[in-house]
C-alpha cells in the first residue's frame, strides 16, 4: 500500500485539536483579516465577482431575488413533486402534504427552550456557516478533460448553456492548453466562440502560459485561470516545468491580463497530497498561494487533486493558507476519490470559505494525476448547502436535468449520489 492509499489523518498534524481550529476560524468568517490585508493587490476584482459573499450584509438583499428553493409555497397538489422534494429534502424543513416519512417534522431537531447546552452546540456548528456560497462549476473543463472518448463540441456547448440556466454564477468553459497534452479540449476556440456572449454567468478558461492566454482572449474569453501546484513532481507532469518556472509564466499571464482588465483565478493542485510525493506540507501550499495572490489572482482555488485529504489534513492546510491570503479570496476544489469531499467542504465552510468548486454529475479528473477521480458533484454540494440553509442561487431541479443530460451523453450513470436518490424519488412519485 502506498502512503497515498492511507487516508491522510489528523495524526499527521501538530497538536491543537481540530475542533479548536474550526472554532478559531469560524467566528471571524465574515470579516476581512485586517492583519493580512497589507499585501496582494486586488486590482482584478473590479467586475461583478463578489468574493466576499460570506458576509450577511452582502447577502441580505438577495434573499428576495431569485432563490427558487427558498420558497416553500408551491401548490403541490399540482404535481410539482420534484421541486418540492428537492427544495426541502436536505433541510430541517417540512413542506410535505401528508406523506409521512423520515424527513417529516417528527424528525426535526428541536432544542427545548430550557435546553441551552444543546442550542449552544447547534449554534457553534451551524451559525458560523456563510449565508451564501458561490459555486464554481468546473464540469465542462475539469469534467470533460479526462474523458476517454472525446465529447462532441456541440454537446459541450449545450452543457454550458444548461449549466448557466441553473443559476450557477461561474461555469468554467474549457482550457487553452496544448492539444497534444489534452486532446479532449482541442476545440477550445470553437466552444468559447459559441458561448462568449452567453449572459448570466462568468465563463473562465484555463491558460497555462501566455500563448494560451492570447488564444483565449482572441476566442472571446473574459476571464482566465492559471494553474500551479504545491508539488514539484506534479508541476512537472502536468505542465512540464518546475513550480518556480510556472510562477514566472503566470506572472507574465497576470501582467498581460491586467493590461486588458481580465480577471485571473489561480489554482493550486495537490494541496494535501501528490501521487508521487505523498503528503504535502501546508507551508508549501501557503507559499504558492501567496505568490499567486501577490501577482494579482483575485481568487485562489485550493485543489485536492487526488482526493486524499480528510478534515484532519484540510484544516491545517487551510490554516496555513489563511495566514497569508484573506479567507474571502480562497476557494476549495475537492476530488471525491476517497469520499471525503463533503466533510472537507463542511470544515472549509466552518473556517469561513464561501467559494466551492464542483462538477456536474461528479465528472472529472486530471489526465496527469494517476488515481484522480471525479470532482465532488455539484448536485451533492447544492443538496448539502440546501440542508444547511446556505443560499447558492442554484436551481437543483434544473441541475439534475443538466446532470442527466451529460450522463446520458457519456453513456453512464451520474456520479452524484443526490442525483441518483432524487431521480428514484421522482420515478416513485410519478407512479403515485
Ligand atoms: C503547459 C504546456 C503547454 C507545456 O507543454 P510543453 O510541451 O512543455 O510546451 P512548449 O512550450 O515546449 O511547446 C510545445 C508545443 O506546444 C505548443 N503550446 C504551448 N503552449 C500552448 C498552448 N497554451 N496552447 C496550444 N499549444 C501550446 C507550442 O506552440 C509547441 O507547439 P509545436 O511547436 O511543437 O507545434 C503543456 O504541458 C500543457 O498544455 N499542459 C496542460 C495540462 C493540463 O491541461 N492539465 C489539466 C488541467 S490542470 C487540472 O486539471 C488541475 C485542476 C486545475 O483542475 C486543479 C486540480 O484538481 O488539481
Amino acid at each position: 500500500m502506498s502512503s497515498l492509499e492511507e487516508p491522510l489523518g489528523f495524526d499527521k498534524v501538530p497538536s491543537m485539536s481540530t475542533i479548536d481550529r474550526i472554532q478559531r476560524f469560524s467566528s471571524g468568517a465574515c470579516r476581512p483579516r485586517e492583519d493580512n490585508m497589507g499585501f496582494g493587490n486586488c486590482w482584478i476584482e473590479g467586475r461583478s465577482c463578489s468574493t466576499s459573499n460570506s458576509c450577511s450584509d452582502d447577502y441580505e438583499g438577495r434573499e428576495t431575488e431569485i432563490f427558487p428553493w427558498v420558497r416553500h409555497t408551491r401548490d403541490f397538489s399540482q404535481g410539482d413533486t420534484l421541486n418540492r422534494r428537492t427544495s426541502s429534502l436536505g433541510r430541517n424543513q417540512v413542506t410535505g402534504t401528508g406523506c409521512s416519512s423520515w424527513y417529516s417534522s417528527d424528525h426535526q431537531y428541536k432544542p427545548k427552550s430550557n435546553d441551552r447546552d444543546k442550542q449552544d452546540v447547534t449554534n457553534k456548528f451551524l451559525k458560523s456557516m456563510p449565508k451564501f456560497v458561490k459555486i464554481v462549476e468546473v464540469g465542462p473543463r475539469d469534467g470533460l478533460q479526462n474523458e476517454k472518448n472525446i465529447v462532441p463540441t456541440a454537446v459541450k456547448i449545450e452543457l454550458i448553456h444548461r449549466l448557466v440556466s441553473c443559476g450557477l454564477p461561474v461555469v468554467e468553459a474549457t482550457s487553452f492548453v496544448s492539444p497534444k497534452w489534452v486532446p479532449q479540449l482541442a476545440d477550445a476556440k470553437d466552444v468559447m466562440g459559441a458561448v462568449q456572449n452567453l449572459e448570466g454567468a462568468r465563463l473562465p478558461v484555463l491558460t497555462p502560459n501566455l500563448k494560451g492566454f492570447e488564444a483565449a482572449v482572441a476566442a472571446g474569453a473574459k476571464e482566465v485561470a492559471v494553474f500551479a501546484s504545491a508539488s514539484e513532481s506534479f508541476s512537472k507532469s502536468n505542465i512540464n516545468c518546475s513550480i518556480e518556472e510556472s510562477l514566472a509564466r503566470y506572472r507574465a499571464v497576470t501582467h498581460a491580463a491586467k493590461e486588458l482588465s481580465i480577471p485571473v483565478r489561480g489554482y493550486i493542485s495537490c494541496v494535501v497530497g501528490c501521487p508521487v510525493e505523498g503528503a504535502i506540507a501546508p507551508s508549501k501550499v501557503a507559499y504558492v498561494a501567496k505568490e499567486l495572490y501577490d501577482m494579482g489572482c483575485f481568487e485562489i482555488s485550493l485543489a485536492d487533486t487526488i482526493g486524499v485529504g480528510t478534515p484532519g489534513t484540510v484544516v491545517p492546510m487551510l490554516e496555513a493558507v489563511m495566514a497569508v491570503v484573506p479567507v474571502e479570496k480562497l476557494a476549495v476544489h475537492f476530488h471525491d476519490t476517497y469520499g471525503q469531499s463533503l466533510p472537507n467542504i463542511l470544515v472549509s465552510l466552518q473556517m469561513g470559505i464561501s467559494t466551492i468548486d464542483s462538477s456536474i454529475a461528479g465528472l472529472g479528473g486530471c489526465p496527469y494525476a494517476k488515481g484522480a477521480s471525479g470532482n465532488v458533484a455539484t448536485e451533492d454540494v447544492v443538496y448539502m448547502l440546501n440542508g444547511l440553509g446556505v443560499k447558492t442561487n442554484v436551481d437543483l431541479t434544473k441541475l439534475l436535468k443538466a446532470g442527466d443530460f451529460i450522463s446520458k451523453q457519456l453513456g453512464r450513470p451520474s456520479g452524484s449520489k443526490s442525483a441518483i436518490a432524487l431521480s428514484r424519488l421522482t420515478a416513485d412519485a410519478s407512479k403515485i
